[in-house]
């Protein structure tokens, strides 16, 4: 399959490093990309041809996956919609609707919706995904075997929980950098050199995550086993529930779910 994205920036980056790493041959990926900057780097980190022109990046390709910001679609889409024909058009917009998206490709039956996350650079990504009910099969398992080759895919028959995905494992990762970081300055702060307190940290985490992966039980369990009585971990976690920490996580979620349908609402209206 020859796939061109169009818009190369954090995303795009995640999934083409994740393709070459997986082997997808690099001469059957292209870039169109508007800012000489991003185009460069992409160029330079992963050897795809890269362009600024929508056309030449169109014609003769099989999938067509759309990263650039929410707000920059509209105007792609608009661009777009005379130059295609019968491609797949993948977007990972957060929030944007495949019926707005085929409105604004002029009534376009092609299109997948998909929500990836920033692992995918290394494979270990996970991609939520949704079909109109007009994409073939062939069409499915072209998205499928994209994102399956950077990470886990997750079809979801609902659209409107995609907006939960996104909240979720397309966010997510932003969250658990940013429970890495208060980690980390702890770590700094009682003494220990920030190489120490990296490894401790990354290790940790990739410890629990294996653990609760590899268990049957649920993580809740998991966590009192680390409780001991009358321990520090006790401390911790009872410290974590008077300042409503996981209250806090739920609502913050709840809100970036808000947030992707807002932006459905707002952009779909253009
Ligand atoms: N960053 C993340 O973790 C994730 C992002 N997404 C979605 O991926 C999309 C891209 O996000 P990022 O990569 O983070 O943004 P970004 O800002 O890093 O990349 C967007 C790129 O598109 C380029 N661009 C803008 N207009 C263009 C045009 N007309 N033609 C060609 N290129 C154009 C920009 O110059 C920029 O390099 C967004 O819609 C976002 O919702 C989805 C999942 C995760
Ligand atoms: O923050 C955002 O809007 C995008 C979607 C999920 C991750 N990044």
């Amino acid at each position: 399959m020859n796939i061109t994205f169009v818009g190369g920036g954090n995303m795009a980056s995640a999934l083409i490093g994740g393709l070459l790493q997986q082997d997808y041959p690099g001469a059957q990926i292209h870039v169109v990309e508007i800012n000489a900057e991003n185009r460069e780097k992409i160029k330079h980190q992963f050897g795809v041809t890269t362009g600024t022109e929508l056309r030449a990046g169109i014609i003769d390709r099989d999938v067509i996956i759309l990263a650039v910001k929410p707000q920059q679609l509209f105007t792609v889409a608009k661009q777009l919609a005379p130059l295609l024909a019968g491609q797949l058009v993948i977007s990972i917009a957060a929030g944007i609707r495949t019926s707005d998206l085929s409105r604004w490709l002029g009534s376009y039956d092609y299109i997948v919706r998909a929500m990836p996350n920033t692992p995918s650079l290394i494979r270990a990504g996970v991609t939520g995904l949704y079909a109109l009910p007009t994409v073939i099969n062939q069409q499915k398992e072209n998205a499928t075997s994209i994102l399956n080759a950077v990470g886990l895919v997750l079809w979801v028959e609902q659209e409107a929980l995609l907006d939960a995905v996104t909240a979720i494992s397309g966010s997510g990762p932003a969250y658990v950098f940013y429970f890495m970081e208060a980690m980390l300055q702890v770590g700094v702060e009682l003494g220990l050199s920030i190489e120490q307190a990296r490894q401790l940290t990354l290790q940790t985490f990739l410890g629990a995550v294996q653990l609760a992966g590899q268990s049957e039980e649920d993580v809740g369990i998991l966590r009192s086993r680390v409780t001991s009585k009358g321990g520090t971990t006790e401390q911790a976690l009872l410290k974590m529930e008077q300042e409503d920490i996981k209250n806090a996580i739920v609502r913050a979620v709840h809100v970036a779910f808000k947030r992707a349908q807002q932006m459905g609402d707002e952009l779909g209206s253009l």
